[in-house]
């Protein structure tokens, strides 16, 4: 399961531990995140993440890319609500991806906790089910 983890500033803390608590699950996935959010989880939980750039400079951008492109299964994205950003334009573009690709989207800590649950059970491997599928069609 390829999986996006990405956090505002002041919730920054609240991902590393979030990745610390959820450490034994995430690193049996392909984690990839924004630059500094990656970086804080690294350097956190020792595992390896495929960092974008960092949010502002266009890694939520680089995130819907790999969702416009079938590459993203999960997006774990702990938002600052009280916190006007410089690239909402990019946030807003990376969540209606979600949308228009039915990707699971968490957007705060309780929904992060429920998705990374629901990965351990199973529940979302009919999406690497399908794409096994997709390149089996292909191939025929
Ligand atoms: O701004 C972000 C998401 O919109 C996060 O970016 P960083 O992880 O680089 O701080």
């Amino acid at each position: 399961m390829n999986i996006a983890l990405i956090a505002h500033d002041k919730k920054k803390e609240d991902i590393v531990q979030f990745a610390t608590a959820y450490k034994s699950i995430l690193e049996k996935h392909r984690l990839f995140a924004t630059g500094t959010t990656g970086k804080r989880i690294e350097e956190a939980t020792g595992v390896s993440i495929h960092r974008f750039q960092s949010g502002p400079l266009g890694g939520d951008q680089q995130i819907g890319a790999y969702i416009a492109q079938d590459e993203m299964d999960v997006v774990l994205f702990l938002r600052d609500p009280l916190t006007a950003q410089p690239h909402e334009p990019d946030i807003s573009a990376l969540m209606r991806l979600c949308d228009v690709h039915q990707i699971p989207l968490a957007t705060n800590l309780a929904g992060a906790e429920i998705l990374v649950q629901a990965i351990e059970r199973g529940d979302l491997n009919w999406r690497e089910n399908r794409q096994e599928n997709e390149q089996q069609g292909r191939k025929e």
